[in-house]
């Protein structure tokens, strides 16, 4: 869970400069077919892990460490489901994994290159545990403009991206409203339009269906189906993760004590009790 943004002062900088995006159009299924350098660097040498993580240690301000010698890699295009008890770290991993805060040991790297905490990162997107933190402007159509008008594209390009995402995510009906007059399953696909328009190459999201009716969470979960970057689910939603996901980790005591398909570990009992979880419904 996201707790505020006032993290003891190890938070770094503005939410909103994080919520970046690379420079293509924004579809579901193309983005990164669109990437034909990437495409020729790939046949030339093996891609880099989209995200590499050696020993990453955090604690909040003096507290007993969140997060204990973790180590992750994630491959390009991976959906990754982070699982685990309340407080267990997933909340704090993703901000450490956009840079808003700052590790206390270890080392993370994004396709290679080193994350340097604070700096913006204009291919990474996270959707916020609770999307009313990630809505601020008078309109929707504001809101999801906002990303790609701080990127420095031209007044064309931002009205083709807020088009583009606000129709791949059902809310181009609503661009008009005041964001804080929707409801907690419309802001949530205003907020990722907000994200979808800055295409994000990585896209973590924190308990996206936690504001979400069945309509709406199959609406995500279809919608998530077709994206093609590199995901990350941070969810106590087992049955979504387990639709999404194709790998899934477990944290628990700062650490990774679990990493496999999804079914593999969710369906196994013992792990997941020893855990402090439950087995989904429909891997009874
Ligand atoms: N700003 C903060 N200052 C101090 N401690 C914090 C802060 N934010 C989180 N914590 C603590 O860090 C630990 C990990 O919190 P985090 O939100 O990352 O867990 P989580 O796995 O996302 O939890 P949940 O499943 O409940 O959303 C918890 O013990 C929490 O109380």
């Amino acid at each position: 869970m996201l707790k505020g943004l006032g993290f003891n002062g190890d938070c770094i900088g503005d939410r909103r400069r994080f919520c970046g995006g690379g420079g293509e159009p924004v579809t579901l299924t193309n983005v990164r077919g669109l990437d034909q350098g990437r495409e020729e660097e790939t046949i030339l040498s093996p891609e880099p892990k989209a995200i590499t993580v050696r020993e990453l240690c955090f604690a909040y301000g003096g507290q007993a460490p969140v997060l204990d010698s973790l180590s992750l890699q994630v491959a390009p295009g991976e959906r990754l489901g982070i699982i685990g008890h309340n407080g267990c770290g997933k909340t704090t991993l993703f901000l450490l994994l956009c840079g808003l805060l700052k590790p206390s040991a270890g080392t993370i790297e994004l396709w290679g290159s080193p994350l340097q905490p604070g700096k913006f990162l204009p291919e990474v997107g996270l959707l916020f545990q609770n999307p009313t933190d990630q809505l601020f402007a008078t309109s929707v159509w504001d809101d999801i403009a906002f990303g790609p008008q701080n990127m420095g594209l031209s007044a064309e390009t931002v009205a083709q991206r807020v088009t583009q995402a606000a129709q791949l995510t059902g809310v181009t009906a609503l661009l008009e409203r005041l964001p804080h007059h929707l409801s907690g399953g419309e802001k949530q696909m205003v907020a990722i339009a907000g994200l979808l328009a800055m295409a994000p190459k990585i896209f973590f999201c924190d308990e996206p269906t936690a504001s979400l009716d069945i309509r709406a969470r199959r609406q995500l979960i279809n919608f998530l189906g077709q994206f093609q970057e590199t995901l990350l689910i941070s969810s106590h939603d087992l049955e979504f993760v387990l639709e999404v996901c194709d790998r899934v980790i477990v944290i628990d005591q700062g650490q990774i004590v679990a990493d496999g398909g999804a079914e593999e570990i969710m369906g196994n009992q013992t792990l997941m009790v020893s855990h402090g979880l439950e087995k989904p419904y429909s891997l009874r």
